[in-house]
This record gives C-alpha cells, sequence and structure tokens, in this order.
C-alpha cells in the first residue's frame, strides 16, 4: 500500500535515519547531515549557510514562496508583513532549501516579492504553455538532466515523457495522472508528489532513496519556479530582458547546480528573441467552442472550466474582461475603525502622512480605496493598532443590506476570520450582540483577540461549532442573521491569486449542497419579522440567485426583501438582490439576499391596524372551511404580514409563476381546494374570493 509523508520534511538539513516504510520525522542531529552522500544529483542541502549577495534576495525569497505554494505548503498571502509567510520564517526556508542566507528584505523587495509572486501564479497557465514549448526543443532537451527533465515535463504539460536512465544506474520514470506533480522510482521504490505536500510511496525504501526522490523533486520544482519568474518578469513586467536572464541564471547555478544556469540561460534567450519578433508561440483563437475556451484558457491564464462557465453566462467579451481583471494587480479598501472612535477623516489624515495615495469611497462613508501602498499602510502598523481594517467595499456593503441597528440581536453563522462581525459590532454603539459562529476555532480566536483591539469585543460573543449542529440544539431567535456562506470565491480572483488553481467544477456541487444545508440551519434563527441575509463572495448565480430560489422554495415563510433601500440602485439587481460586479464598480463580486420571515398568525391577528386584524379574522374564518388558503397580495404587503399557519400562505399578487407560488402547487393534491382571497388597490378589506381546483381556472365565489 501506498504511504504518505510530507515533503517538507526534507527540507530541514537535519534528517534523521529511520526504519524503512516510517514517515520521516525532523529532528535535531547535525551529524546525519545530508551532505555525506556524495552521489546523485547536487541538492541544494549540500551548499555551506554562507550569505550569498549575488542572487537579489526578493529572487530567492520569491522562488521559494513559489515553491512552497506549488507544494501546498504556504498560502498565497499579498499582505503578509516582512517576507514572512503563515508563520514560519520565510529567510529559514530560503537557508534550509536553497543552501544559502540571503540579505533581509527592505520595502522595496517586499513589494517585488507581492508583485512577482502574485503575477506568476496568476499567469502560471500562460507562463507553462510558453516555457512548455521553448523546451519541447531537442537542444534544449539534451541540455537538461533527465530526471529534472522529467519533472519539467509533468509540471508544464510537455507531452513528449520518457523514461531515462539516471547515472547512477536508477531508473526515473513519470505518471501524469490526475492531481500528482510527478512520480520517480529510485531503489525500488515508486514515489508520487502530490500537490498537497505529501510525497507517497510504495514498495521498499530507505533513508537514502527516500533523500533521493526528496532532492529530486525539490529541484524540479524550483526549476520550475525559476523558469516562471524569468518569464514572468519579462513577458508581464517588461522588465529589461537580460538582465533578468542574468539573474535567473545566477540563481538556478546556486541554488541548483552551475549546469542547471545553462538550461536557464537557453531558454530565457530564446523567450527574449521570440518577445522581440513578436513571435510568441502563443494558441489562436479559432475552432469550435471547446478548443476556443482551451486557447482563452490559456491566453488569460485561467482554467478551462472557468472559461466555459463564464463564457455561458456572460459571453465572450465579458468573459475575457473579467480575465483580465483578475490578472491585474488587485485594489484594497481600508475602513476607518468606528469602533474605536476613528473617522474616515482621522484614516485620511494618516495616509496622507504616509504619502499612500488614495480615493474616498463614493458608496460607504467609513471606506478608502487604496490601489499601491498597503504594505506601507502595514507596516505603519495602522492594523496592528485596530485603527482601519483591510476590507473591500463590496463586503461593507453586505454589511449594510444586514443593515446592524444599536440594540439587536444578530447571529454571524460563518463569520471567521470576522470582516463583518467586526464591521457590524461596529455599529451597535455598545448595545446590543453579534453572535460570531464558525466551525473554525483557530479563525475564530483571531476574531476574538481582534475584536478586543478593534474594542467591540463587548458586543460580540464567539460560539465555535458546527452551524447545523448549532441550530439543532439552540433554538434561539434573532433580529437578523447573516449566512456570509463558505463559497468558491469566484468573485475575488484578483486578490486570491492562488484560488482560481485550487478549485474544481465539481467543488461548486459540494459548496451548493453546503450552502443549502447551511441556509436551512440558519433560516431557524430569525424570529418571526426577522432578516437573513444570504451572502457570498462568488459570482456564479448556482451559488447565489438559484441557492436563493432553492430555499424560497422549502420556506414559504420567507420572502425577498429587495435591498433598494440599503444599497445604491445601481447594485440592485432586477430581482431586489444586492451584486457587485468588478467590471462594473472595480470591487470584488459579491452577492446578498435579503429575505424577510413572516411574521407569526398569532401577531397579524392582533395587529394595532384594523384593517390587517379584520383580514387576519377573515382569513382565520376561512381557513375552518378550507384545506389551503392562498392570498394573493399587492406588492411589498406580502412581506409585512406573511403567516406561519400550515395552511395559509401568501403569495405577491399576480406572481402564480413566483417560486413560493410554484412551491405551494406543488405541495397540494389534485383534489385540494385553493381559496384565493383577491384584494382590491383600494385596501386591505377582502373584497372578491375565488375558487380554484388544482388544474382549473379561478372561479369567482363571492
Ligand atoms: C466566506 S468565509 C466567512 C467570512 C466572514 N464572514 C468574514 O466576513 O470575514 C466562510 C466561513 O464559513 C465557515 N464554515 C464553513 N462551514 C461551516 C459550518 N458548517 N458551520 C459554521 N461555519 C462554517 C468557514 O470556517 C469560514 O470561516
Amino acid at each position: 500500500m501506498a504511504q504518505v509523508l510530507p515533503l517538507h520534511v526534507f527540507f530541514s538539513a537535519e534528517i534523521h535515519k529511520v526504519a524503512p516504510s516510517k514517515p520521516l520525522k525532523r529532528t535535531h542531529n547535525p551529524k546525519t547531515s545530508v551532505t555525506t552522500h556524495r552521489k546523485g544529483p547536487q541538492s541544494p542541502l549540500r551548499k555551506t549557510q554562507k550569505l550569498n549577495l549575488e542572487v537579489s534576495p526578493h529572487r530567492a525569497v520569491s522562488a521559494v514562496r513559489l515553491m512552497r505554494i506549488e507544494m501546498g505548503g504556504a498560502f498565497a498571502d499579498l499582505l503578509n508583513e516582512k517576507g514572512k509567510g503563515s508563520g514560519d520564517n520565510e529567510m529559514g526556508y530560503v537557508g534550509r532549501t536553497l543552501g544559502f542566507r540571503t540579505k533581509d528584505l527592505d520595502d522595496r523587495d517586499l513589494r517585488l516579492v507581492t508583485d512577482i509572486v502574485g503575477g506568476t501564479i496568476r499567469w502560471r497557465r500562460y507562463l507553462d504553455y510558453l516555457i512548455g514549448s521553448l523546451c519541447n526543443d531537442e537542444n534544449t532537451i539534451k541540455s537538461m538532466e533527465p530526471l529534472l527533465l522529467q519533472f519539467m515535463k509533468v509540471s508544464v504539460g510537455l507531452k513528449d515523457v520518457r523514461a531515462s536512465q539516471h547515472k547512477s544506474g536508477h531508473k526515473s520514470s513519470i505518471k501524469s495522472g490526475s492531481g500528482m506533480i510527478g512520480s520517480v522510482h529510485t531503489y525500488n521504490t515508486s514515489w508520487t508528489c502530490l500537490p498537497n505536500g505529501l510525497l507517497s510511496w510504495s514498495g521498499s525504501v530507505n533513508t537514502m532513496s527516500k533523500l533521493y526522490a526528496a532532492i529530486i523533486v525539490s529541484n524540479g520544482l524550483y526549476r520550475i519556479a525559476i523558469l516562471r519568474i524569468g518569464f514572468y518578469e519579462i513577458l508581464k513586467l517588461d522588465m529589461p530582458a537580460y538582465a533578468v536572464v542574468d539573474e535567473n541564471v545566477r540563481l538556478a547555478k546556486v541554488s541548483l547546480r552551475p549546469g542547471a544556469g545553462n538550461m536557464v540561460n537557453g531558454i530565457l534567450r530564446k523567450l527574449v528573441l521570440l518577445k522581440e519578433s513578436n513571435s510568441l508561440p502563443l494558441p489562436k483563437l479559432e475552432g469550435d467552442d471547446r478548443t476556443q475556451a482551451r486557447a482563452l484558457a490559456t491566453l488569460y491564464s485561467h482554467p478551462v472550466w472557468m472559461v466555459r462557465r463564464w463564457t455561458k453566462y456572460l459571453g465572450q467579451e465579458k468573459a475575457i474582461k473579467l480575465m483580465m481583471w483578475n490578472n491585474d494587480d488587485p485594489s484594497f479598501s481600508l475602513r476607518a475603525n468606528s469602533g474605536k472612535g476613528v473617522t474616515r477623516a482621522d484614516l485620511v489624515m494618516q495616509l496622507n502622512m504616509l504619502k499612500v495615495p488614495h480615493e474616498l469611497s463614493l458608496h460607504l462613508d467609513l471606506f478608502v480605496r487604496v490601489k499601491t501602498g498597503l504594505q506601507i499602510v502595514i507596516q505603519a502598523g495602522l492594523l496592528k493598532q485596530g485603527l482601519c481594517a483591510v476590507q473591500d467595499e463590496s463586503a461593507g456593503l453586505i454589511v449594510s443590506v444586514v443593515d446592524p441597528k444599536p440594540g439587536e440581536s444578530i447571529i454571524d453563522c460563518c463569520a471567521a476570520p470576522g470582516g463583518k462581525t467586526l464591521y457590524m459590532a461596529s455599529q451597535m454603539h455598545g448595545q446590543g450582540m453579534v453572535y460570531a459562529i464558525d466551525i473554525n476555532k483557530g479563525r475564530l480566536r483571531i476574531l476574538k483577540e481582534t475584536a478586543k483591539l478593534h474594542q467591540v469585543d463587548g458586543v460580540i460573543t464567539t460560539i465555535p461549532s458546527d452551524l447545523r449542529t448549532f441550530a439543532k440544539s439552540y433554538p434561539m431567535k434573532s433580529d437578523k442573521v447573516l449566512l456570509d456562506a463558505p463559497c468558491s470565491g469566484l468573485g475575488v480572483l484578483s486578490k486570491r491569486a492562488d484560488l482560481r488553481w485550487n478549485r474544481r467544477l465539481e467543488d461548486l456541487e459540494e459548496l451548493k449542497d453546503l450552502q443549502d444545508e447551511l441556509l436551512d440551519a440558519a433560516s431557524t434563527l430569525v424570529k418571526p419579522g426577522g432578516v437573513l441575509v444570504y451572502s457570498t463572495c462568488s459570482i456564479d448565480p448556482a451559488e447565489n440567485e438559484e441557492r436563493v430560489d432553492a430555499f424560497l422554495l422549502k420556506h414559504l415563510e420567507f420572502h425577498i426583501d429587495p435591498v433598494d433601500r440599503y444599497v445604491p440602485p445601481d447594485f440592485v439587481t432586477k430581482r431586489g438582490f444586492y451584486s457587485s460586479d468588478p467590471l462594473k464598480h472595480s470591487v470584488d463580486g459579491t452577492f446578498a439576499a435579503r429575505l424577510i420571515r413572516a411574521l407569526s398568525f398569532d401577531s397579524w391577528k392582533h395587529n394595532e391596524h384594523s384593517k390587517y386584524r379584520d383580514l387576519g379574522k377573515s382569513v382565520h374564518h376561512l381557513g375552518k372551511d378550507a384545506s389551503h388558503v392562498v392570498i394573493l397580495m399587492e406588492n411589498h404587503l406580502s412581506f409585512a404580514f406573511q403567516t406561519e399557519c400550515t395552511w395559509c400562505w401568501m403569495v405577491h399578487y399576480g406572481s402564480e409563476s413566483s417560486p413560493g407560488c410554484r412551491g405551494l402547487y406543488q405541495m397540494l393534491q389534485p383534489s385540494e381546494i385553493l381559496y384565493l382571497i383577491a384584494l382590491l388597490s383600494d385596501g386591505y378589506c377582502i373584497t372578491e374570493i375565488y375558487l380554484k381546483m388544482r388544474g382549473e381556472l379561478w372561479q369567482k365565489i363571492c
């Protein structure tokens, strides 16, 4: 049976001898350094830990970070500080994996790392296509070491994959199966490197073969990282070509071996010539839909399934524009933390002092847009001091749809890491409570800490739980419930550079089921007359409108409350939902529906307005004889007076095809009688009553 161990353990120079077939443990025994192995490809681990000033530090850090992302071990966090990534010291990684130390990054280096890593990940498909085309040439192939060539081929999708013989006599081969980065055979062991950073093996194994496989895999991935960086700098950053070639050759030489530099040199120089003669070997936009989608996916560097989906929903022109938006540098917004008494004017003053260019948000009083200079804001400590938060305006507008008010009880069902919880809490002026539920305890802990920093912890209660379990165990009812559901994130691809490569079409199906279950659970927490807001950071109708429709079919006690009273008209769809469009509004793509739960029938009967009371009594009376009563109401009246009675539903006048109405008809047996009470425009009293058998026309009965 295949076994699995994290590849990262090999990146330490302190590997210890372990029994065959057991995962290697990371230990601290310098005596068992791999420098004792003389044969095989030269390892980055063999090099001394000297300070290397030949390679620019941003380049070394970029290569290491790309490598870690490729292995699934690091999130492409473009907002991190001081070159540190996800808890580990990046410089330490550089030392351990490239075999040399480099000087600390200054602000300019940090910006370069962010640009290079983000851009290289975004353009990966495009870059790999070109790397593949340029490497598919006999001379280039001959100049590569066979084992590394195999990894090149798998990583960039070259077709001509051949088994080859390593000089020490051990066979290597590649399987380009689903999801694996590559595999090799060493000493009767078959190794497979999985994209999540795990190395699996089958067959007999010893420490030597483990090390050997790890070195091959890591070398191959570094090679790819170095080439991708070079291609990106030349093609997309338009950096001086020969300087880029020189720098990347140097990096390949010191991090791999001198010979590796020749290959990098050959390929990059070839690229420069092709670029200068405007003859890059790129696919043409021709052929049937599928072929065109493939070409577009390469030209604009997105997965084919996304291109096909967007072309279907948006048309080719808009799909291309969307991909261009996703590939562009993201812009960020800052929210002044009013919870701590910070105004937008205060924030603007700070930004002016830091010389960070910014624009005031046109839609939200506390928000400021920052196109460049976010690193400066981070390094100046504005976030650490809780003066402001990084929050996209589209997320801020979802909070506007919730419309939190002091004194209310609000449940934020999927709250972590807390962007919306914190903003809602800051609007409560110390009165009321936001209950922040999330299944992820770690992220919820961060929310709690940030709440203290933002001085809004007095109105936030964190509840670590699966929403579905919580809703069953605690029948609490709140004024407002926000379900910011887990989703594909297709609306935030410009900020999350790596996300497009981690999403599959099948994920959408799984997410849809989860979203339905969470919506069902969230709805039980809304009090009669209360508000349920369903939101996503997706632009896909399957996660947005279609989820709301599926929900309304099952939950006739809810109806849509158009959001035009809460957000600018430009963001309101024909059906009254909130939707932000990256191309139209230059913010992330998000969605929200505001749904109201019907008042209970009791409250309806005792309503202070006599006209509603009369209507309530009449319906109550009718209900005694009829199996079902349907009330068609005009305009927005129905949302004010829906009922929870099992035999009585309200639907909008003239909306027999609305989801609520369709669901009702599906539920009824053919013999069941429906009464219709038609309300005339002058008021709320019953003036005409119609009878309808299923499948028949309405008959006026009085
Ligand atoms: C889109 S994120 C929420 C972002 C958050 N509202 C904000 O503004 O920062 C979705 C969250 O749903 C949480 N989640 C996923 N499944 C869940 C479940 N079954 N119950 C509760 N939370 C869940 C995830 O842990 C994740 O934090």
